[in-house]
């Protein structure tokens, strides 16, 4: 089939030729096709994209077509390129290699939504356009993020071009996963594996697109899991995994038991076995990733030391001493501490003596723990990212996956709560701005006018947060900075003077009748962009560091957000179904909830202000150009003008559409519907008329000749045959006719040079069935000399020099063909013969060819036995050791050798052949075939010699 590729082009010109080409792209990619078939077919229910729901889009309307997807598996759905994906719970099989490859550079909106076409469409832009991008993943807990990001990961993994050396950067970017999964991830109640950081990974890519290195940024770890754990929760998972996986030496040197229970920090949540974690199994892929990411046995014994460490600190005990001082009750877990940790130095910080009493030493203890850990993590982050690191100067493009946490609302909504919730203030801000800044430039690229889009600007919270003196976080720095005792009520009434006029911001002193009820004095409420969340403000002695810890986020927040806006974005947002994990369940309540703070109805609003529907002018006429005579079955001319006259065909009115420099743009998406639908008949109806011509061949196969099948005979011939299409459907036939010839000679093609058949083409594709056929044997041919030896091209070149001296010119030659001409004949020779030879041709003068000859003097009756050399440009005619003559190829002129058999000198005269140099010198040869080819060859002068007949 790829031998369609050399036609030339010209042979596109027909109209004919055009469709075959078409129709060569669907032989071409038929499982493929099929496959999408199927897939599209399966994926009609409800809308593929928010944007095309009904013009009054409510709430209730995006939840209906949310939830009749998910019933049928369909868990992923577009608001224009952001990609909606709802936790199905369950494996489906829709992440496999031929996925994979289906998406593989396939236009965006020519597939179901999927993550890897929000994937592959972002990496085609960077090859194309090389530039940067993001894909940032976001939604609760549980919600489906990091699979999302494992699995746009495992797609460039498949897809991208890659080498063996290569293949090493591709392991590290995957195993980076699991170790970083092993300690920034634990079992919470609402995920199993819930990843407690925020995560930032740069895929780095070389010009030819293959990944080549990357970078992590985490944000937030959450350190005080290490020393708490709420109820049915777990510390971090690496914690289990060492107790439950490392072995008995390893467990011995840190001073462990294998039993959880032990250790203090680990039970804090009283959780019982989780069935979804297999703590040992992980254990032994996290070993084996960390010795492909480059950690080496020490960095390991390190780094178990301080896991160790952390976990024998939280045996530590305290109690008073006679001046009311802590002291620590019995000094095992330190000695063990200072003996695992040593490397790192670690101990230093406990052996110091403090005069804290029980509950500071307590605190203290606990804030050491979670200080070590944080700093660990940082650490393991960086030594991850220096295995990724491509030292390699040259140029490189990436694509960033951001996976972070959503906005979340609690029941009691602390600091944590605030920098989350303030981290997708910003990134709602970010998304505003890149899909209007996106939107704006489209508008002027193609140039239309700018219509304002009413939507909400979040830009007046993110203010209200991070805003320099007036701000919430400058307000807490302030705070806690001055002199004198900070307490809640001083922080929130600093808060109410300055940020009190607020329209964003309560208080239950500034809230109205109605309100105030329902907010604490400790609190205070801020009115986000996806909805009220009330805060608790209560001071403790934890709030100073808050201050110190929301600034810094604030700084590498801003640093995201910078990182982020020179890239090109992309979105996922991911919603939880409900809160048991269990597949098929659609929690109306709880996904209305987050359709609201995922900011997507405020989304879909800007998406859909415009226009809801736009493409690019070739695709829309490539797939609703059989709506309209003129446009079908082609369009010679530019695709705009045929756009322009498809839609005047199909009647839309003025105010439904505009038409830019590139694209057409549908303000509504019912006018796209109705002209969806209309194609859908009409495909409906070409597929009814497709299966009567099928069934008509069938009946024609049974032999039932009926009424019905001969008229449909008679109609189908009649067009075949006919040098033009008639009207659009003639046009299916011929292509149908096309499509069948093809398939039966991809199957009938000639296997050898001398195979002559070829498949007796239908009349409209003569031309080009002779081409094919000529191309064809022009690759056997290719294919066969490639095939031929070194030896046997040599025998070739003198087998056709013999065929252009003899053939038809000298009786017994068709009969010599056969048999290969030796490289010399000189065994035929007699050994004294062969002696003098030797002595003749030293130095020799580059020998070539000797065989025995007898000489006749010129009346041709005298015989002597000789021998005939050919060197490289003389022959020779020896006697024994001695020269009798010498010819030069140089002296040879027009019939300088000629062929006679009028000679007799022997006993069958007539077949003998002889030797004629320029009349004088007469020999007789007994291969004079081979003999006056090679002499041709080499004296190069072929045409010089001359066959007689004859006497
Ligand atoms: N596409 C999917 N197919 C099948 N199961 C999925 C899919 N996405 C998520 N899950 C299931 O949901 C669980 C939670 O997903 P995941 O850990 O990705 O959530 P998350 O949004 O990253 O949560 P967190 O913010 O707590 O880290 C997974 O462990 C897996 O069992």
């Amino acid at each position: 089939v790829y031998v369609f590729y050399l036609i030339p082009a010209s042979c596109l010109l027909s109209p004919y030729h055009t469709s075959f080409v078409l129709q060569k792209e669907e032989v071409e990619d038929n499982t493929d096709a099929n496959m999408e078939g199927a897939l599209i077919a399966r994926d009609r229910v409800g809308v593929q994209d928010f944007v095309l729901l009904d013009s009054h889009t409510s709430e209730t309307s995006f939840l209906n077509n949310l939830r009749k997807r998910y019933q049928e598996n369909l868990i992923y759905t577009y608001i224009g390129t952001l990609l909606v994906s709802v936790n199905p719970y369950k494996e489906l099989d829709i992440y496999t290699v031929t996925q994979m490859q289906l998406y593989r550079g396939v236009n965006f909106f020519e597939l179901p939504p999927h993550l890897y076409a929000i994937a592959d469409n972002a990496y085609r832009v960077m090859c194309s356009e090389y530039n940067n991008h993001f894909i940032l993943i976001s939604g609760e807990s549980g919600a489906g993020k990091t699979e999302a990001s494992k699995k746009i990961l495992q797609y460039y993994a498949v897809t991208c071009p890659t080498t063996e050396q290569l293949q090493i950067v591709r392991d590290r970017l995957l195993l980076s996963n699991p170790v970083l999964e092993a300690f920034g991830n634990a079992k919470t109640l609402r995920n199993d594996n819930s990843s407690r950081f925020g995560k930032y990974m740069d895929i780095q890519f070389d010009f030819k697109g293959a990944p080549v290195g990357g970078h992590i940024l985490s944000y937030l770890i959450e350190k005080s899991r290490v020393v708490h754990q709420n109820h049915g929760e777990r510390n971090f998972h690496i914690f289990y995994q060492l107790l439950e996986g490392g072995d008995k030496d390893l467990l011995c040197w840190l001073g462990l038991e294998r039993n959880p229970q032990k250790y203090a920090y680990l039970i804090q949540g009283r959780c019982a076995k989780v069935f979804s974690i297999n703590d040992k199994n992980d254990w032994k892929i996290v070993r084996k990733a960390f010795s492909i990411i480059d950690f080496t046995e020490k960095d390991l014994e390190h780094l178990f030391g301080i896991v160790a460490s952390v976990l024998h600190l939280g045996n530590i005990q305290f109690e008073e001493d006679s001046n009311g001082h802590a002291i620590i009750r019995n000094g095992t877990q330190i000695k063990w501490i200072s003996k695992v940790s040593f490397p790192s130095q670690v101990v230093l910080v406990l052996q110091v003596l403090s005069p804290l009493n029980v509950d500071l030493a307590f605190y203290a203890r606990d804030a050491v723990a979670k200080a070590i850990y944080g700093r660990t993590f940082t650490w393991l982050v960086n030594k991850i990212n220096g295995s990724l690191a491509n030292k390699d100067s040259t140029r490189k493009t990436v694509i960033g996956l951001l996976d972070i946490y959503g906005f979340e609302v609690l029941d009691t909504n602390s600091f944590e709560q605030f920098c989350i919730n303030y981290c997708n203030e910003k990134l709602q801000q970010l998304l505003i701005e890149m899909t209007l800044k996106a939107e704006q430039e489209e508008y002027e690229l193609e140039g239309i006018e700018w219509e304002p889009i009413p939507y909400f600007n979040n830009k007046i919270i993110c203010d209200l947060v991070e805003q320099k003196h007036k701000g919430i976080i400058s307000i807490l720095d302030e705070e806690c900075l001055r002199p004198g005792e900070a307490t809640d009520l001083s922080f929130l009434e600093k808060l109410e003077e300055k940020v009190g006029d607020h329209a964003h911001f309560v208080t239950r002193k500034l809230a109205d009748q109605k309100t105030r009820k329902s907010i604490d004095w400790v609190d205070f409420r801020l009115l986000h962009y996806a909805g009220e969340v009330t805060y608790f403000a209560k001071l403790n002695k934890l709030f100073s560091m808050s201050s110190q810890v929301a600034t810094q986020f604030k700084n590498s927040l801003m640093s995201l957000i910078e990182i982020l806006m020179s890239k090109e974005p992309s979105y996922v947002r991911c919603i939880k179904p409900n809160e048991n994990k269990e597949p098929g369940k659609f929690d109306d309540f709880l996904i209305r909830h987050q359709v609201k703070y995922l900011g997507l109805m405020e989304h879909l609003r800007v998406r859909r202000a415009g226009f809801a529907y736009r493409r690019k002018y070739e695709l829309f006429l490539q797939r609703y150009k059989s709506l309209c005579p003129a446009t079908w079955p082609h369009w010679h001319g530019p695709a705009a003008e045929g756009v322009e006259r498809l839609i005047k065909h199909l009647g839309y009115k003025p105010e439904e559409y505009k038409l830019g420099r590139t694209k057409i743009f549908i303000r509504f998406p019912k006018t796209l519907f109705a002209t969806e639908d209309a194609f859908e008949i009409r495909k409906h109806l070409l597929g009814m008329l497709e299966a009567c011509w099928r069934g008509a061949l069938a009946r024609k196969e049974a032999k039932k000749r009926t009424w019905a099948v001969q008229i449909i005979r008679k109609f189908i011939n009649g067009f075949i045959n006919r040098k033009k299409p008639l009207c659009p459907e003639n046009i299916e036939f011929v292509r149908l006719v096309q499509y069948k010839y093809f398939m039966k000679l991809r199957d009938h093609v000639p296997k050898n040079v001398l195979d002559k058949s070829w498949l007796r083409p239908p009349s409209i594709l003569e031309e080009t069935s002779e081409m094919l056929k000529k191309i064809c044997i022009r690759n056997l041919v290719r294919k066969y000399c490639r095939g031929v030896t070194a030896e046997r091209k040599v025998q070739l070149q003198q087998k056709v020099v013999a065929s252009a001296v003899f053939r038809g010119k000298k009786e017994g030659y068709l009969q010599s063909i056969n048999q290969p001409f030796a490289d010399t004949r000189l065994s035929e020779y007699t050994p004294n013969l062969l002696k003098g030879l030797c002595q003749m041709l030293t130095p020799a003068p580059c020998f070539q060819y000797a065989t025995p000859v007898v000489k006749y003097d010129r009346n041709g009756f005298k015989a002597r036995e000789r021998l005939l050399v050919l060197t490289q440009s003389s022959a020779y005619v020896v006697e024994m050791a001695k020269i009798k003559q010498k010819i030069d190829y140089a002296t040879l002129k027009g019939n300088g050798v000629n062929w006679c058999g009028a000679f007799l000198p022997i006993s069958d005269p007539l077949t003998l052949p002889l030797l004629c140099f320029q009349g004088d010198v007469i020999l007789h040869c007994e291969h004079i075939f081979e003999v006056v080819s090679k002499l041709c060859m080499l004296a190069n002068k072929q045409n010089l010699v001359k066959v007689v007949q004859g006497r």
